[in-house]
This record gives structure tokens, sequence and C-alpha cells, in this order.
């Protein structure tokens, strides 16, 4: 299990990561997400034994590697790092890449352990190539077994698929996690690509400005965000303007609805977070909307709608149902749950 208790990180006078908690399970892949400049690449240095921390600590199985004044170095923590640019070296085969942290292990026992390495990331053949002979996926399966080959507890994994084309990085993404699991250890990832950290992560972590606004599942980011910046970075969606009615009920301009709990008293101004897919369209309902905006998903499309009042929602309908711009069309809201922030 790999705990951050209360990390931050700073470079000179600027903290980059502030007051930073999160507990990674033995066995779980968990990812950071977050905009450019949030710490991300900051904090998995620090967890590598790179980086100082300020405060708090790096544990890892009930061991601290990390605190004010003490650092364990990076090779004797246990974990793995698997980096953007791959950092392979270029005069070595992949056997040799591989190989290259077990300089300690007798020669047979190294043989054997690259041999069910380069099995693993599917690379059985490609023993002898040099890195100038492989593909960026093949140069990226070369760099997750030589970080394997030492045994980590832990594998940090840095914008693993940035230089990879799209297709390839969700194929290997899919490997990866297979990898990962199979071997039982645990990862942390840094990405960019929220589509990226859906597929590979257990669990999510959403940064902004050094802060974590969020630790959860796909699912729990998505629909019950923590905060407005999660709801906003998070999937698509549009705020709608809602009033708290006498009786808890929340108006909107689609419609009134129950609050999940009773958040907001009556009188208070909310704004409700509305899916693409919350939004259904409807001829024979009492609600229309304008379309402003029209985007192709191949199976589906992704409608701008303007409302009554001007405000805009987004409508993701079935690529069949192919409305004109500026078109009127019937949608009604369907809410599982409501998600409600108090009026900016
Ligand atoms: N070695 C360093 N010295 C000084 N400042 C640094 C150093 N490394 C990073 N920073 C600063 O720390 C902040 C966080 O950087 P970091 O690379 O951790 O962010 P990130 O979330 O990984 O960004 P990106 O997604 O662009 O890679 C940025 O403002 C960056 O300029």
């Amino acid at each position: 299990m790999l705990v951050l208790q209360q990390v931050s990180i700073a470079y000179g006078s600027a903290t980059v990561v502030k007051d930073l908690s999160l507990t990674l399970q033995q066995g779980q892949i968990g990812c950071l997400l977050g905009p450019s400049g949030c710490g991300k690449t900051s904090l998995l240095r620090a967890i590598a034994g790179f980086e100082p921390v300020q405060t708090g600590a790096v544990v890892l199985a009930g061991s601290v590697l990390s605190e004010p004044g003490m650092r364990v170095s990076p090779e004797q923590r246990g974990i793995g790092m698997v980096f953007q640019d791959f950092a392979l070296f270029p005069h070595l085969t992949v056997a040799q890449n591989i190989a290259f942290g077990l300089q300690k292990t007798p020669k047979a026992q190294q043989q054997q352990i690259v041999a069910e390495l380069l099995a693993l990331v599917g690379l059985p053949t490609l023993a002898d190539r040099y890195v100038h002979q492989l593909s960026g996926g093949q140069q990226q399966r070369v760099a997750l077994a030589r970080a394997l080959a030492p045994q980590p507890q832990v594998l940090l994994l840095d914008e693993p698929f940035s230089g990879l084309d799209a297709d390839l990085r969700e194929a290997l993404a899919q490997d990866i996690r297979a990898i990962i699991k199979q071997r039982g250890i645990s990862a942390l990832m840094v990405t960019h690509d929220q589509f990226e950290a859906f597929a590979i992560a257990d669990q999510i972590g959403v940064m902004q400005h050094g802060k974590l606004q969020q630790w959860g599942s796909a699912y729990e980011l998505y629909h019950q965000p923590a905060n407005r910046f999660v709801a906003d970075f998070v999937g698509h969606g549009a705020l709608l303007k809602g009033e708290v009615l006498a009786d808890e009920r929340v108006y909107t301009a689609l419609g009134v609805f129950a609050q999940t709990q009773s958040t907001f008293a009556s009188g208070a101004a909310v704004d409700l977070l509305v899916r693409p897919d919350d939004i259904v369209h409807d001829d024979q309902s009492g609600f229309t909307a304008k379309v402003v905006g029209k985007s192709f998903r191949g199976s589906h499309i992704l409608y701008s709608l303007e409302l009554e009042g001007a405000e805009q929602v987004y409508c993701l309908a079935p690529s069949h149902h192919d409305h004109q711009l500026q078109s009127r069309i019937g949608i009604k809201l369907e809410l599982d749950h409501l998600v409600l922030f108090p009026r900016a």
C-alpha cells in the first residue's frame, strides 16, 4: 500500500504540491489528471525519490521513504518508473535494456527474467533488436518490461503514451493495465487524457494548483464530482441555474427536480450539473431548445442547445437523430440524481 500523507513539494520558494494525501491499495492502478503545471510530475518524482518533500511523508508498505530532511534513494525504494520519452538506451539491445536493472542477478536468471518479461509484454522475438528498430508502441512495451524487471512494488508511469497515436494508445493502455494486474503490483500514472485515465485506472486523482481536488473512481468523478472544478474538468457538461423552492425541490428552466439529499435550503440559488447524456430528445416534451451546435461522433451526435432564456446545455443523441442547426427540438432532462453547487 502506497500512502501519501499531507505531502508538499517546493522549488525554492514556490510550493507546487500542497498538503496532498492519498492511498493506493496494493494491486490498484491510480491516475493523476490535471491541467498543465498542476504538479503531477513533481508528485511522481517525489514518490520515486528524485525530489524531497517539504512536509508530510511518502510511506510504502509501512516504511517511510520520504519525510522532511530524509529521503531513501530512488534505487532502494522498490519503485519502477516509465517515462514519457521511454528513455531506453540506444546502444543496448532490447534484452540488455530489460536486464539493465538486474546487474546483481546471476546471468542465467537474468536471461530467464528477460524472456518471461518479453513474453509478458508480447515481444518474445525481439530480444536482439536495437531501439531504433522498434515502433513507438514496441519501445513503450520494452520500457515497461525494463521497469518491471527488478520486481518493484509500485510502478510510476509519466505520460507513457503521449508520443503514440490515438488507436495505439488505447490498445496499449488496455494491455498495460492487464500486465500490471497480472503482476499484482500497484501503479500510479500521470496523464493529460481523461479517457486514458478512465481506461486504465481504478482510482483517479484530479489536481489543480498543486492540490488534490478529488480521489475516486471514474464513476464517482463523473457522477459525484466534489466541486465545480472536477465537474468541469472531467467529462462534458453544463451548469443550469436553479432556485430551491419552499418544498426544497429545485426549479430550473427544464423542470422542477427533487434534491437527492436536502443539501440546499429553500431560497438558495444553485447551479445544477447537466451532462450531455442527461438530456433526451423528445418531441412530446413541453420544453424546447434551439440547435446551435452539432458535432458528429460516429454512433452519436453531440448537440449544443440553447434554451429559452439563453442558457446552453449539451445533448448526446444517437446519430440517426439528425437535426438541422437553428431548428427547435423537444427535450427533457432525465436525472438519476442531482449534482448541485452553490451559485457562483
Ligand atoms: N525543477 C524545477 N524547478 C523549478 N520549478 C519547477 C521544476 N519542475 C517543475 N517546476 C514547476 O512546478 C510546477 C509543477 O510542474 P509539474 O511538472 O509537476 O506539473 P505537471 O502537472 O506535471 O505539468 P505538465 O502536465 O505540463 O507536465 C510548474 O509550475 C513548473 O513550472
